[in-house]
């Protein structure tokens, strides 16, 4: 039997690290996905191995299930409820990854395998398994493919451990319902703590609902925004981790508690404002370039608040300045620190001045994409019943 799950990338419209600290974010999905395919060998099988393809990366990992055992044992045992990884799992866990000798270009990757041995071991257990993932998303990028990963790989897992409750004679993609939505979520948040150390939350519960959605400590709010909101996104290809940016935010947090407590709540607000903002009603072109004129606005605010933070990046403030050239207003998204930035497209703009754009933020080396924002959360599919 093979169950397949895919989750989507996301943006942040306003408020990333910031949403660690208890400030509001507001973010949405992205039409890229990552794609969970999990299949439980055939008993016929000789060896008992537990397999991890990473098929775009033309990388594959497994271990005997004997040896995940005798690591894992004693911490996984009989978990029912999605749970933290403890510290000393995690050196388990480390050992684990390093069995694999991952070459040190791909090194990022060690983080993303020990998601996976937490959440596969947890969920299902110790049994032979083989995993394949793909994924349309650029890895550590800020468009949250960590979450995507843990989001496809938790709902995929848990229906092949029969967790949750799906009608597997259906063909093609299903979507969860809500309760079984929260049940994967919270084990997604559990992989991203691996990945991020200290996630807020919000890049696997926007993967997992999907829209757009307005998040504040550890609480969502499904919002739908009344501007039709066009984003170029750009990746800088700068390579860059969310874990090392998040850290580095709450150090200077700790050597300047006042000033970064006054960003925080500048970000905040500024979430806060957004948020009503794309909601408001849009009656007419004049409106709606007013509304986008503030959005322009508050997003410019919120990239130098990110400035303050310490987690901008000279090929980010490339893109500013690039855009700027044509009126246009951009801000990092996710991390920071490189990665991906979003360009506000106002949409009465004419397309020769964004074919222009994307012409100069090309020729500086990046890559430039718009994609569908505010779709689909989570879904998953049965594609082999035998
Ligand atoms: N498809 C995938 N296969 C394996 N590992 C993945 C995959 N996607 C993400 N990861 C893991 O997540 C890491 C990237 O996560 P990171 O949080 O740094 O960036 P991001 O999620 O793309 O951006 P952001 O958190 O800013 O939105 C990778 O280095 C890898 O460990
Ligand atoms: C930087 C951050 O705020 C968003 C990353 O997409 C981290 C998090 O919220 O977990
Ligand atoms: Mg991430």
């Amino acid at each position: 039997m093979e169950v397949k799950a895919r989750a989507p990338g996301k943006i942040i419209l306003a408020g990333e690290h910031a949403v660690v600290h208890g400030s509001t974010a507001v973010a949405a999905s992205v039409d890229l996905y990552t794609t969970v395919s999990v299949r439980l060998p055939s008993s016929s099988d000789e060896n008992e191995i537990v397999k991890l393809q990473l098929k775009d990366l033309e990388l594959e990992f497994s271990w005997p299930v004997s040896r995940i055992r005798e690591a894992l044992g004693v911490f996984v045992g009989a978990i029912s409820s999605p749970t933290t990884c403890p510290a000393e799992c995690l050196k388990s866990i480390a050992s684990l990854v390093e069995d694999q000798n991952i070459p040190e270009v791909k090194i990022g990757l060690a983080s993303g395998v020990a998601a996976f041995l937490w959440l596969c071991s947890s969920i299902l257990g110790f049994v032979p398994v083989e995993v394949a993932i793909t994924s349309e998303l650029p890895l550590g990028s800020g468009l949250g493919s960590s979450a995507a990963f843990c989001v496809a790989l938790s709902a995929a897992l848990l229906a092949l451990s029969g967790s949750v409750n799906v009608d597997r004679e259906h063909h093609g993609w299903m979507v969860h319902k809500e309760d079984e939505l929260d049940l994967l979520n919270k084990w997604a948040f559990e992989g991203e703590k691996i990945i991020h150390g200290k996630p807020s939350g919000i890049d696997n519960t926007v993967s997992t609902y999907g829209s757009m959605i307005k998040f504040r400590s550890g609480n969502l709010t499904l919002i739908k925004s009344n501007m039709p909101l066009k984003m170029l996104i750009t990746n800088t290809k700068v390579g860059r981790n969310t874990k090392a940016l998040v850290a580095g935010v709450s150090e200077r947090a700790i050597r300047h508690p006042d000033a970064m407590k006054s960003v925080f709540n500048a970000v905040n607000s500024i979430s806060d404002e957004l948020s009503i903002l794309i909601q408001s009603p849009i009656h007419d072109d004049v409106s709606l370039t007013e509304n986008e004129e503030k959005l322009a606005e508050l997003m410019e605010m919120n990239q130098g608040l990110l400035q303050c933070m310490g987690v901008s990046h000279a090929s980010i403030e490339t893109v500013l300045r690039t855009s700027l050239k044509y009126k246009l207003i951009s801000k990092l998204t996710g991390a920071g620190g490189g990665g991906c930035v979003l360009t506000l497209l106002p949409n009465l703009l004419s397309g020769k001045v964004v074919d222009e754009v994307i012409a100069e933020l090309e020729s500086c080396g990046f890559e430039c994409f718009i994609a569908g924002i505010g779709g689909k959360g989570v879904e998953i599919s049965f594609s082999d019943l035998s």
